[in-house]
């Protein structure tokens, strides 16, 4: 295999305290060295890294590749290049496809399409047969077929008796819950956030409480189960504020929030458009304080995308017909980079504890970490020039975002993934 030599980039690597000028060799698939000077052999593949950041590869713990079943919204392959091209080397998706994945055998069968991707692919298990709520799936299958987390999102197990049972599995098998918090009747046919700019469009508002009284339930529910709880897109000031409480009790609850939460509130929606809308919609500035605060002060230790993409025509309608969600694997290091390191809300260092360190300790998994001895995971990125966003240029199907056409700062140049290169600008 390739040998890679990484020369003179900034190696910002948060699990082992490094944040400067380094060298990183890699052989046979794994970090050999890191150093402030390493000289090549003759058969070295030498990447200037020089004014580039070099991180460990992303894992983005929220996604959806749509296969089986919505391939004309993405595929395996597509939606695992859209990773390889944001520096995530890690995904892991989510099991609202069609057939849902719910059973050891729809595990296999995703985990055989799934050699084909240049990353990663963690799979998810459904809570219920279907998601439909109604019977406990086979959690101990999927488990051995290898699934890493639980969860039913698109949806909340409604029936809190069934979630108990899939709750006790999950701590039981030591898997994490990743809860999607809403409550369905609360919705009420609601398709962007409540509040003033809902009520200039003519919209029915989601209000924060569909979220809110879902994550307490699943705090409450997972401090009796034992299990360790993982909160999926966060994008209430109160579910910052049931967290922390969670975490001042010591319980393993960890929150994720997604770039769109932190970046964009609703005031800023311009018109009826579908590409404004996802679940849980764009909140209030109050809302977005408050997600940046949690991200900085550490109660909110992860951001995750929720990749979701969809057909061009089914989104470009008015939010009362398209459906929920946008794309985000292409825009997820720009955005964090722009809105939370550029504007000094994080460090660096602590972006990628949460795009990448933190997302491996929920999942109990050994990456994050640029030791020598490790997986070589990693992504190289330029973080001075200015660019836009263009969706036309994402390699993901989905073209559905909100944010075509933003001006940011943080490129992914280079992602390789087990030793191999897989992406370049
Ligand atoms: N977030 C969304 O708006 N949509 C997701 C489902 C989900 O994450 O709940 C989808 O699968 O399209
Ligand atoms: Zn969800
Ligand atoms: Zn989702």
């Amino acid at each position: 295999m390739e040998k890679i030599l990484i020369k003179n980039g900034r190696v910002v690597d948060p699990a082992n305290y490094i944040d400067g000028k380094k060298d990183i060799l890699i052989e046979d698939g794994k970090i050999k060295k890191v150093a402030d000077f390493i000289v090549e052999d003759e058969d070295t593949n030498v990447i200037d890294a020089d004014e580039k950041v070099v991180m460990p590869g992303f894992i983005d713990l929220h996604v959806h590749l749509r296969e089986p079943g919505f391939e004309y919204k993405e595929t395996i392959e597509t939606g695992s290049k859209a990773a390889a091209r944001g520096g995530v080397t890690s995904i892991c998706p989510m099991p609202n496809t069609k057939p849902v994945i719910d059973s050891p055998e729809s595990v296999k069968d995703l985990l055989k399409r799934a050699e084909c991707s240049p990353v990663h692919i963690l799979p998810i298990g459904a809570c219920t047969i279907g998601q439909e709520g109604k019977e406990l799936a086979d959690i101990e299958g999927m488990k051995d077929a290898g699934i890493v987390a639980l969860s039913e999102d698109g949806k909340s197990v409604m029936d809190s008796a069934l979630f108990r049972k899939s709750l006790k599995e999950a701590a039981r098998l030591d898997l994490p819950m990743f809860s999607h918090c809403e409550d369905k009747a609360l919705v009420e046919g609601g398709v962007m956030n409540k509040g003033q700019k809902a009520e200039e469009l003519g919209l029915p508002g989601i209000t924060n409480s569909v979220e809110d009284v879902i994550v307490a339930r699943d705090i409450i529910m997972s401090k009796e189960a034992g299990n360790r709880l993982h909160l999926c897109h966060c994008s209430t000031a109160d579910s910052v504020v049931l967290v922390e409480m969670a975490k001042k009790q010591g319980l393993p609850v960890s929150a994720e929030v997604c770039p769109h939460h932190f970046t964009m509130s609703d005031d800023e929606i311009t018109e009826d458009n579908g590409r404004f809308k996802m679940n849980p919609p764009l909140r209030n500035r109050e809302d977005v304080d408050a997600l940046k605060e949690g991200l900085k002060t550490g109660i909110m230790e992860v951001i995750s995308t929720d990749h979701a993409p969809h057909g061009k025509e089914e989104k470009d309608q008015s939010m009362l017909k398209a459906p929920f969600g946008i794309v985000g694997l292409e825009t997820s290091f720009a955005l964090g980079y722009t809105e939370l390191v550029d504007k000094g809300v994080l460090t660096l260092s602590q972006l990628v504890e949460k795009m990448s360190v933190n997302p491996a300790k929920v999942l109990g998994i050994d990456k994050g970490n640029l030791a020598p001895g490790k997986a070589a995971d990693i992504v190289i990125a330029d973080i001075t020039k200015e660019y836009k966003i263009d969706s036309s240029k994402f390699v993901s199907k989905g073209k559905n975002t909100p944010f075509d056409g933003k001006k940011v700062k943080g490129r992914v140049i280079t992602t390789i993934v087990d030793g191999k290169i897989v992406y370049k600008y």
